[in-house]
């Protein structure tokens, strides 16, 4: 099958500084893939190598089993497209249309997808952040494309335009069309995506589904005794499964063993002061995974 989007050790390396690292990258039709990864790790590179805007250094890439610039049922949004300030939305789009032979018809389509309808007639210089941006995408939707790549779609909105731009993007997916977006907020990708690639320093560390990233649930136990609960814990299930943090433990098991953890370190005389089953944070997976700062993503 020609997938929407496949690259094989995909590499750009400039001068001594190597930007993206053997990527492979693949998605499946109808997906919404995130590509997560704090600023500078290679994401913009990756995205203008699928596009054909940067040459691979090495590596390969196929956009539905074609070459990079054969762009044929892609759009794109990589970085704020020129539109002139004094024209409308919708005449921003009909030249556009006009310059890539699209029917001038669709304009009206997109505008609507994107909810602009109400405000195509009035000037670009007018609008939010948010509405350039939701324009954006109206432009790379144009062509009626089957994979849209889109850039940092929520960078520098407000809550509200994220929100947006969030809805905007599933409903795209849920007609059908592939979506391959970058991002360095990980509560974005959590809320859109159905897979994310994660990417530090130009590599793929990791690949899966939000719930899969997080590894499922932690059970965690506080107590004043946390050494010596941890010494216990370790002994009954594992060092590698118990983590001591502050005044408490994480632990990687089966939270039907909540009480049975419970009676047991009761037992050794050790007074549990709250016991509870949590969901791994995406923002610590990153971080065990990479080594970032947290702080570089939001
Ligand atoms: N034309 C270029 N010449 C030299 N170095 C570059 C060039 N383009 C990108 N880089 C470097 O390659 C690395 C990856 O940059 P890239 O823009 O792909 O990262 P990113 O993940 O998209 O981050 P950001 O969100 O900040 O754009 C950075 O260290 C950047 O400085």
């Amino acid at each position: 099958m020609n997938l929407p989007v496949d690259t094989d050790e995909l590499t750009k390396r400039y001068g001594e500084h190597l930007a993206v690292d053997r990527m492979k990258l693949t998605v499946p039709p109808g997906e919404i893939y995130g590509f997560l990864g704090p600023n500078g790790a290679g994401k913009t590179t990756t995205l203008r190598m699928l596009l054909g805007l940067v040459r691979p250094t090495s590596g390969s890439v196929r956009l539905f089993g074609r070459p990079p610039g054969d762009l044929d049922g892609v759009g794109a949004l990589i970085e704020s497209p020129g539109f002139y300030p004094y024209l409308s939305g919708s005449d921003n789009l009909e030249v556009l249309a006009r310059y890539s032979g699209t029917d001038p018809r669709r304009v009206g389509e997109v505008l609507a997808l994107v909810d602009l309808t109400d405000r195509g007639k009035d000037r670009y210089s007018t609008y939010s952040l948010g509405m350039k941006q939701r324009l954006g995408v109206a432009a790379a939707l144009l062509k009626d494309p089957r994979l849209l790549i889109l850039d940092e779609p929520t960078n520098g909105l407000d809550p509200a335009g994220m929100a947006d731009m969030r809805v905007l993007i599933r409903r795209l997916g849920a007609e059908g069309c592939t979506v391959l977006l970058s991002s360095h907020l990980l509560g974005e990708v959590q809320q859109i995506c159905d897979r994310v690639g994660i990417v530090s320093r130009g590599r793929l560390v990791a690949e899966n589904t939000v719930a899969e990233l997080r590894g499922g649930t932690v059970l965690h136990i506080e107590t004043d005794e946390v050494l010596r609960a941890a010494d216990l814990v370790r002994h009954w299930i594992g060092a590698e499964n118990v983590r001591a943090s502050g005044t408490g433990l994480d632990l990687t098991v089966d939270p039907e063993r909540a009480s049975w953890l419970n009676r047991e370190l009761v037992t050794e005389g050790i007074p549990v002061r709250e016991l509870h089953v949590r969901e791994r944070d995406l923002e610590q997976v990153f971080f065990e995974l990479t080594g970032e700062v947290a702080g570089h993503v939001g």
